[in-house]
This record gives structure tokens, C-alpha cells and sequence, in this order.
């Protein structure tokens, strides 16, 4: 019978629930005693977790022994004679990655530092949370990108920006001196999935955290991570020499400017000897940057870049950018600033670009910036938080879509030229590869809102630690880990898992729509939305709903944006026919008799899409109640909840969009399908309540 223990999510995927007695019987066979090397800060987190990880999950900790000779399980760094035996290259391994063998009847563990053992160790834990055999192990794990990082939206007073999991976790107002055990129980987590970068506060960044009593606050944070191999960034605020250096500006090419942020590196790494850099959002959104000044995106990371270089900092700078004056299409401009910078920035620079070209869509073609700058490190920056996925009431895995971003094909080098490859350094030889996330992370008791919210957290890590790994892999280890080891249950909750993220395109923004919500919040439908300050933040802007049809014709005759592309993709995109039918209205504007491939009309499809993601909801509901005895009540109860509202914001999402469009198509909804109760001006007129998150 499976273990309920009353689990509330708290402890996610390290939740060690008791293996059967059987198989405690079995790994403890295998592993009973075990000798640790090394002595370090870090060591004794890897004996904590060890101790934690095996009392909960075989009932019993192992015992710890003297010697490598009478240990079962041996964990050594390499550089110890220890490890002779194995034969393992030292270089293969690098700074963290390790080695996992059986090697005559004993497991070892191998790294080539402290950081890396705990990496190893927690591979250990999951195999034995998977169920993994261990007999005749023999892995080597290396990861593929170096900085592997979330990034936290979080406001100094402990608003999250786009957070819909409660508060932040960070209390500013209590450090330095008060520290959260969540801050050590979040360490854990982010360690066991590899990551080793976390930026604490937001992008749209508040000056005062570069102040003294801030800088105190910042250090408490980062001796508390550092064990776990994790360092810390911040979001700065460019204009903080004006701001909080009393100098007249901030124009990068003062010199008086550049000593400011010099003497602040220094003070930085007095109390930080191991900082990671700075994130930078600049001249974006209204945040001020080296554009205020005619200066270039490069003049500006560089200035900062080598105010920390002295320290081994870096610089990771935001591409998300579009300009109120821009008279370029929105999806062009990120390319248009950055692309001919490419080359110009220095080598602790890495341009953080967000997956698509336009901002965290349900579905995005990738950003064309991808394979555009050879002589750039490229960053690929995910959002984890599902500002446009329904919030954390929804679920939607997204390891589907990560993997879709990561595997897509930029052709910019010829066919295989993943984006992938791009952020991972193989196609160019980057020297800061690095991988971002957007976290989904706040007070709630299981951290992310929705209990699958924790998936996304697991699987961002997981990718960027090695991309090829897959999107389903992933679910199962996830769901193995933190919910049950039920062979049926597993596959009916990976099925709904991989499905989700689909369901979620086809009810809110199908065959290639975007940018249809509603403004502010995010949240509910609004591709009616025509009257906002800017045009590129309206619907309309994205959708060209008319008499004719729908879609934005980013072709020659349109935007032109498939030119930003390779030419592989230039000719393809450039005809409907040819362009991948979940982009089409991302790149056409077709009428509403276009012909699909499936012979029915673009209309007809549109409804159908639409309704396929409210049948995807009522599966996955189908799905969860189908695996209710093997889920822990509470658990079980909280996701049937949540599909609840799912379902009926499904239906909401599509009435709300197939009445507006209609308005335009002035066609019948086609036999068979089911016709928005209310005409539009009621969806129109509904008053969504205050969401948490907003801008
Ligand atoms: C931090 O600001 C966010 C903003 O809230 C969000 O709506 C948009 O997705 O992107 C911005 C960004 O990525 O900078």
C-alpha cells in the first residue's frame, strides 16, 4: 500500500517517502556503509542529505566507516590516490561534473571537487528514488552549460512580479540575521537539480540593493549557499551611480562612472569573495540604460563587465528589449539592437535572450537572435513561472516547451545547428555558456502553487544541466520522486504531463496566435484589447483579426520578420503551405477559407483547436481521478481543485476568443462543436479580479 504521509509539498521532490521493504532491503545491501574523503563545509551537507535520504527512504541510515576498504559506498575526489583504481580521466570531469561506478562490489562516487560530490550524491538519491539498479552502474555526468541559474522577480518589499506562489521567499526586512531554514531547504533543491546561480531579486531592479545594509543582507544569503555550490547574482540598476552614488549621471563612458562601479565590485567581493556577476535589464520597459546616453547595449555590459572582471564576475544582459519609438515590428527589434553588436562584447558578457522572439508566449518560433551571433555568448533565458500558462492555477509542463526551444533547428550553420548548440558553446565556442529560468518559487507551503508547478522548477534544472535529456525522462523521474512509483499511475500522470503544455496552446492562443491576453495581469482572454498606451502591447497588434482573416504576415509583404531567420527557414516561412502549421498564424495572415493540410478550412480548424484544449483538460481530469488511491489525499485533492478552474477558464479562453473572432469570420461554428454562451460583449464586460503578480 502506498505511504500517505500527509505530505503538503513542502519538501518536493527530496520528500524520501519509505521504499517497500523489499527494496530498502535491496539498497541497503548494496550500500549500507559508506567512507567520505573529504572534509568540507560542503561534505557535511552531503552527510546530512546522505543521512536524510536514507533514513527516509530505507528506513535506516548507513553506517559510516573508516576506511574505503570496509565501505560499500566510497565518495572521493579525484585528486585523492583513492580513486586510482577507477581509471577516471581527471579533465573528462571538469569543476563539477562526477562519476558514478560499481567497482568490485563497492559504489564510488567521484569528483573533482566537494561541489561535484554533492552533484554525485544527489544522482545517487535519485536512483534510488527512481528504483534504479544500481549493479552494474557506470555513469559520467558533466554538465553541458556552465552557469545554470534562476532568476527570482522578487521586489525588496517581497512582492514577485509575475510570482503567483505567494511572497518572496527572500525577507530582506530579517537579514542578515534572521535565516530561514527554507533558505537552506531551497539550496538543497536547486543543488539536487544543478543548479548554481540564483539572482534574489527582480529585473526591474530596485538601486538600494547595491547599499551597504543591503550588501550585509546579500552576504548572509551567499554564505548560506556557497555549500551548496551555489552563488549568487544581482539584478543592478543602471542608473545606480546617479541613484545611490550621488553622480550627475550614469552615462557608461564616464570615467568617474566606471571608478563607481569598480570601487562597488570591490566592496561586493570584500564580503563575497565568490559574487557571480550582475543581470542587467536596460533600456527595456522603461528601465534606464547605456541608450539613455547614445551609448551602445556593449559599451554598457562592458563597462560593467570590467569592473568585475579583476573579481572573476560576469555580466548576463538582457536582450528583451523593444522600444516605445521603434517603428519596427516588435519581434524585430531585440535583433535588429543586438545583431550588429555581435563580437563587440567582452568574454564575462553573455546576452540573455528570452526563448521567442516576443515574450514567454504559450508557443514562440525560437528567437532569431539564436545562431545569429557567433561571435557572442548567448544565454537562453526560460520563464519558469507561467505568467502567460495560467498562472499556478493551471497545469501545463514545461518541459515540452523547453525542449521544443532547445531542439529547434536555427540552420544558421547548416542543418543540425540546434539552440541547443548555440547556448551550450559547441557551435561557437562561447566562453560563458549559461542558462536562465525565471522562477515560479514563493511562500506558498509547496513553494510554486500548483504541486506540478514543482515539475518546472525540476525540469528547468535538469535541461540545464544537459539539454539532451528528455522532456518525458524528466516527468518520470519527477513523478517516481515526488509522487508515487505506481507503474499505471506513472503513466497516467506523464501522459497528462506531456500533453498539458499542448492543451494550454490550443485553448488560449492555437496555430500560431499570441499575445492575446488580457492587459495588465495577464490572466484571462482580451484579444479585443485595441486601446492601450503603446500599439505593440495590444492583441490586435499580434492577431490582425479583419474581414478577410487572421495573422500577422511577417513575410516580404508583411513585417518581413522570417528575414531575421536562416535561409532554410527564410524560404520555408515564407509560404503558409510550407510553414509549420503551429506557426502559421504567427507568420501569415490567412483568410478564414485558407486550406489547412487537414483539407478543412482555417476557421474550422480554429474551433477545433480551441476545443481540443478544453477535451485536453477534461482528460487530464479524467486522468488525475484514475490514479486518486495512489496519490496522497491532500496532494490529490489540490490538483483536483485546480483542474477544476482549469477547465472552466478553458472554456472561458476559448468562448471568449471564437465569439470575438467571429465577429470578424461572420461564419457559423461548425456542426458538432459547441457555441460560446455569450456573445462577446459579455466576455468583454467581465471584471477579472486582482490577480497576484501583476506588474
Ligand atoms: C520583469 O518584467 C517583465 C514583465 O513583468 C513581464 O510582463 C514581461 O514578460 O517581461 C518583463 C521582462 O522580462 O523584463
Amino acid at each position: 500500500t502506498p505511504d500517505f504521509s500527509g505530505e503538503d509539498g513542502y519538501n518536493l521532490w527530496l520528500n524520501y517517502r519509505p521504499l517497500n521493504a523489499r527494496q530498502q532491503q535491496h539498497y541497503l545491501s548494496q550500500l549500507g556503509t559508506v567512507y567520505i574523503a573529504d572534509k568540507s563545509a560542503t561534505t557535511s551537507v552531503i552527510k546530512d542529505e546522505l543521512k536524510r535520504a536514507t533514513k527516509g527512504l530505507l528506513g535506516q541510515k548507513l553506517s559510516a566507516v573508516s576506511s574505503a576498504q570496509s565501505a560499500k559506498l566510497v565518495l572521493a575526489l579525484n585528486n585523492n590516490q583513492l580513486t586510482t583504481p577507477l581509471g577516471i580521466e581527471q579533465k573528462s570531469l571538469g569543476d563539477e561534473g562526477y562519476a558514478i561506478k560499481q567497482h568490485k562490489g563497492q559504489i564510488w562516487l567521484v569528483a573533482n571537487s566537494d561541489v561535484g560530490l554533492l552533484y554525485a550524491t544527489f544522482d545517487l538519491i535519485r536512483q534510488i528514488q527512481t528504483l534504479a539498479d544500481l549493479s552494474k552502474i557506470n555513469k559520467v555526468s558533466v554538465p553541458k552549460v556552465k552557469l545554470r541559474m534562476l532568476n527570482h522577480w522578487d521586489d525588496l518589499d517581497r512582492h514577485t512580479e509575475r510570482g503567483y506562489a505567494g511572497q518572496s521567499i527572500f525577507d530582506w526586512h530579517k537579514l542578515p540575521d534572521y535565516q530561514e531554514q527554507r533558505y537552506y531547504d531551497y539550496a538543497r533543491a536547486n543543488a539536487s537539480i544543478g543548479v548554481n546561480g540564483i539572482v534574489p531579486n527582480n529585473v526591474n531592479a530596485n538601486a538600494l540593493i547595491l547599499t551597504p545594509a543591503y550588501l550585509q543582507k546579500v552576504k548572509a544569503l551567499a554564505d548560506i549557499f556557497r555549500p551548496y555550490g551555489i552563488k549568487v547574482y544581482l539584478s543592478v540598476k543602471f542608473s545606480s551611480p546617479h541613484l545611490i552614488g550621488g553622480l550627475e549621471n550614469s552615462d557608461p563612458v564616464k570615467p568617474e562612472v566606471q571608478q563607481w562601479w569598480h570601487d562597488k565590485a570591490a566592496e561586493i567581493y570584500q564580503l563575497i569573495p565568490d559574487f557571480g556577476g550582475f543581470l542587467v535589464k536596460a533600456n527595456s520597459e522603461g528601465q534606464p540604460g547605456p541608450g539613455d546616453f547614445g551609448r551602445t547595449h556593449a559599451q554598457g555590459a562592458n563597462m560593467l563587465a570590467r569592473a568585475l572582471k579583476p573579481f572573476g564576475g560576469n555580466v548576463l544582459w538582457r536582450a528583451f528589449v523593444y522600444a516605445h519609438d521603434a517603428k519596427a515590428e516588435r519581434s524585430l527589434q531585440a535583433y535588429n539592437e543586438f545583431v550588429p553588436l555581435d563580437g563587440k562584447f567582452d568574454d564575462n558578457v553573455s546576452v540573455q535572450v528570452k526563448n521567442g522572439p516576443i515574450d514567454f508566449q504559450p508557443r514562440e518560433p525560437f528567437s532569431p537572435l539564436f545562431g545569429a551571433m557567433p561571435h557572442s555568448s548567448l544565454a537562453m533565458e526560460f520563464q519558469i513561472t507561467q505568467e502567460y500558462l495560467g498562472f499556478s492555477t493551471h497545469l501545463a509542463y514545461l518541459g515540452t516547451l523547453y525542449k521544443e526551444a532547445l531542439d529547434a533547428d536555427t540552420h544558421t550553420q547548416g542543418a543540425g545547428s540546434t539552440v541547443a548548440k548555440v547556448v551550450d558553446g559547441s557551435l561557437s565556442d562561447s566562453p560563458l555558456t549559461a542558462m536562465a529560468g525565471v522562477a515560479n518559487i514563493g511562500m506558498d507551503r509547496n513553494w510554486t502553487g500548483h504541486i506540478f508547478g514543482q515539475a518546472n522548477w525540476y525540469v528547468f534544472g535538469r535541461l540545464a544541466w544537459d539539454h539532451d535529456l528528455s522532456a518525458a525522462d524528466i516527468a518520470d523521474e519527477w513523478i517516481n520522486m515526488t509522487l508515487t512509483h505506481d507503474k499505471n499511475a506513472i503513466d497516467q500522470i506523464k501522459d497528462m504531463m506531456m500533453n498539458s503544455r499542448e492543451d494550454v496552446v490550443n485553448y488560449m492562443t492555437p496555430l500560431g496566435l499570441h499575445h492575446l491576453m488580457d492587459t495588465g495581469h495577464h490572466y484571462g482572454p482580451g484579444p479585443w484589447v485595441d486601446n492601450l498606451g503603446r500599439a505593440d502591447w495590444n492583441p490586435t497588434y499580434y492577431h490582425r483579426a479583419d474581414k478577410q482573416g487572421l495573422g500577422i504576415d511577417r513575410t516580404a509583404s508583411g513585417t518581413n520578420a522570417i528575414s531575421q531567420y536562416a535561409p532554410y527557414w527564410q524560404q520555408k516561412l515564407a509560404n503558409p503551405a510550407t510553414t509549420p502549421t503551429e506557426l502559421l498564424l504567427w507568420f501569415h495572415h490567412l483568410s478564414w477559407d485558407y486550406t489547412m493540410p487537414s483539407g478543412k478550412s482555417l476557421w474550422y480548424e480554429l474551433v477545433h483547436h480551441y476545443n481540443m484544449g478544453v477535451a485536453g483538460v477534461e482528460k487530464m481530469q479524467q486522468q488525475w481521478q484514475r490514479v486518486k488511491n495512489q496519490i496522497d489525499p491532500n496532494q490529490f485533492h489540490q490538483v483536483e481543485m485546480a483542474l477544476g478552474i482549469q477547465l472552466k477558464e478553458a472554456k472561458w479562453w476559448r468562448d471568449a476568443c471564437l465569439a470575438y473572432f467571429q465577429t470578424f469570420s461572420q461564419r457559423p461554428i461548425p456542426e458538432g462543436f459547441p457555441k460560446p454562451v455569450h456573445d462577446v460583449d459579455y466576455y468583454k464586460s467581465l471584471q477579472f479580479p486582482y490577480a497576484p503578480g501583476q506588474g
